[in-house]
């Protein structure tokens, strides 16, 4: 039993045995630094504490900005992705936008955390920034030198993500995480990017032996036209929607079958159809940059070669009126004199049309990935076959006349009117004159800007298809003789065609086709 009359003897016993408790450890420390080597002692040092802290129940992965003198991926996927996750609890935020985004982006800031939760594991973001002291004394000393400390001053700031979770949770958040957290970035990076036009300079550095050098120019494509704005069959749209995905997602099929990862399009059909405007569209919707091919410009196949193979993936290379820029029907010729015409008959006696399609065909597609070959003409009848042949063009798009169905999608576009809820009267007798006549998209998209007033506009229009009509029925006997030639050429071109297996040139009329070869 402990009493009062104890306690100062207690007291000072306690305090002796602690005194010589203390001295001990002084004299173990003191023969412990000279026994054991300095290098050792932290270690040692940290082991204990370790081993007398409790053990902590969660993970922190630290994910640094670089990894060696590259850009840590993962550190770009997360700074996308939790923009996405930034709550209205968060107190700071960095804003910024560069010349390539259209938008403002916001970031979390120093010190700032975030939550997210995937698949019922909580895990905890933070951003962390740190002065890098190594970095920043030769920044120092560097900045003494040298006046242009711009990105000095970058590289002295650490920066890093923590992201903390419970230890259980390390192989999901690790296996299928971190790969949902790269999924939802690319979609933000994708959805983000600016589609470019890469157009060549022939101004442009032209190398000493004045031949046509590979630099590209280029500028944001601010063409407007989507899938939605086009004036074409929605059948026709779907089916070019649905060509294009199956594309994109085929990595591991064009792998598998040794084949090049390239598509060709062919788009053909009358001026103002719309085919420059489908290939905009057809670039907006995948997000491909799109280098604009003018064979006129280009000297010989070995400058062909040394342009297309500074273009570079995920994009969509144009050839448009490849029946003017190359004139390309006599193949036998071509293929004897090596040589072909360019611009009015002028021969160069080097660019081929051999050479374009074997480059196309071989070196080109196979040194890139998600390659897409857009060729456009008026006249397709007049392309050589070896350039229609199964296997070169995957697809023939036929891009004909205004229809009726185009017309609804331009009075929509152009009027915001939508005949289908709110009949209008002229709205019959334009479907009616549309279904007969030979208009284009081009055409009547001129009518209906004309006035921001819709009756004016459909009056308009009504007007131009029915003086359209008149001059029509008055050229008939010329119409009739030249339909006599026509159908002469026509079955000369079925005749061709067969040979193919495409059934038919979709000339003139009719409602617009997509032919896969
Ligand atoms: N199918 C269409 N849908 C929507 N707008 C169209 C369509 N066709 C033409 N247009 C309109 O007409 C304009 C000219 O069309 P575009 O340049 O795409 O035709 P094109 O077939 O490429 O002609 P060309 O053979 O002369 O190069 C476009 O800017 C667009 O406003
Ligand atoms: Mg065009």
């Amino acid at each position: 039993m402990f009493s009062l009359k104890d306690a100062p003897t207690t007291a000072s016993t306690l305090f002796s045995a602690y005194a010589s408790f203390a001295a001990s450890m002084m004299l173990v420390r003191s023969m412990a630094d000279q026994l054991i080597p300095r290098q050792l002692h932290s270690y040692i040092y940290s082991s204990l504490s370790y081993l007398f802290t409790p053990l902590s129940s969660h993970l922190t992965l630290i994910i640094d900005e670089h990894s060696g003198m590259t850009r840590n991926q993962v550190y770009d996927a997360a700074e996308l992705y939790l923009r996405t996750k930034i709550s209205p609890l968060t107190e700071r935020l960095r804003v910024s936008k560069t010349p390539r985004k259209k938008t403002i982006s916001l970031s979390i800031d120093q010190g700032q955390q975030v939550n997210d939760t995937f698949d019922n594991v909580k895990l905890t973001w933070r951003y962390v920034c740190s002065s890098d002291q190594r970095s920043e004394s030769q920044n120092h000393s560097l900045r003494r030198h040298n006046n242009n400390n711009n990105n000095n001053n970058q590289s002295s700031e650490k920066r890093c993500f923590e992201l903390t979770f419970h230890k259980k949770h390390k192989d999901k958040v690790v296996d299928f995480y971190l790969p949902h957290v790269f999924a939802q970035a690319n979609a933000i990076k994708q959805k983000e990017k600016v589609v470019k036009l890469y157009t060549r300079d022939p101004c442009l550095g032209d190398d000493e032996n004045g031949m046509g050098s590979s630099i590209w120019g280029s500028v944001n494509l601010e063409h407007p036209a989507t899938f939605e704005t086009m004036a074409m069959e929605p059948g026709l749209k779907r089916a070019i929607v649905e060509d294009m995905d199956r594309f994109v997602r085929r990595r591991e099929f064009y792998k598998k079958v040794g084949k090049a990862w390239k598509r060709g399009y062919l788009l053909y059909g009358p001026p103002g159809t719309g085919k420059s405007s489908l290939i905009a569209a057809m670039a907006n919707y995948l997000k491909f940059d799109v280098y604009d091919l003018e064979l006129a410009s280009i000297h010989s196949n070995y400058d062909l070669r040394r342009i297309l193979l500074s273009t570079t993936n995920r994009s969509i290379l144009v050839i448009e009126d490849i029946d003017c820029s190359l004139e390309m029907h006599d193949r036998q010729f071509d293929e004897q004199q090596q040589c072909v015409c360019i611009n009015n008959n002028l021969t160069t006696g080097s660019l081929t049309l051999s050479g374009l399609l074997n480059f196309i065909d071989g070196l080109w597609s196979s040194c890139g990935d998600e390659r897409i070959i857009v060729f456009t003409t008026n006249h397709k009848d007049r392309l050589d076959p070896a350039l229609l042949r199964p296997g070169r063009m995957d697809v023939h798009i036929h891009m004909s006349y205004c229809t009726t169905s185009g017309f609804r999608i331009l009075a929509s576009n152009y009027l915001g009117f939508h005949g289908d809820n709110d009949p209008h009267q002229l709205w019959g007798e334009i479907e009616g004159l549309i279904e007969s006549a030979e208009v284009t998209p081009a055409e009547v998209a001129e009518e209906l800007m004309k006035s921001d007033d819709v009756d004016v506009a459909l009056d308009g229009l009504a007007n131009f298809l029915k003086r359209n009509k008149v001059e029509n029925d008055e050229t008939e006997e010329g119409a009739n003789k030249l339909e006599n030639q026509e159908a002469k050429r026509q079955k000369m071109d079925d005749h061709n065609v067969n040979k193919i297996g495409e059934g038919g040139f979709g000339r003139g009329r009719g409602r617009g086709r997509l032919m896969k070869q």
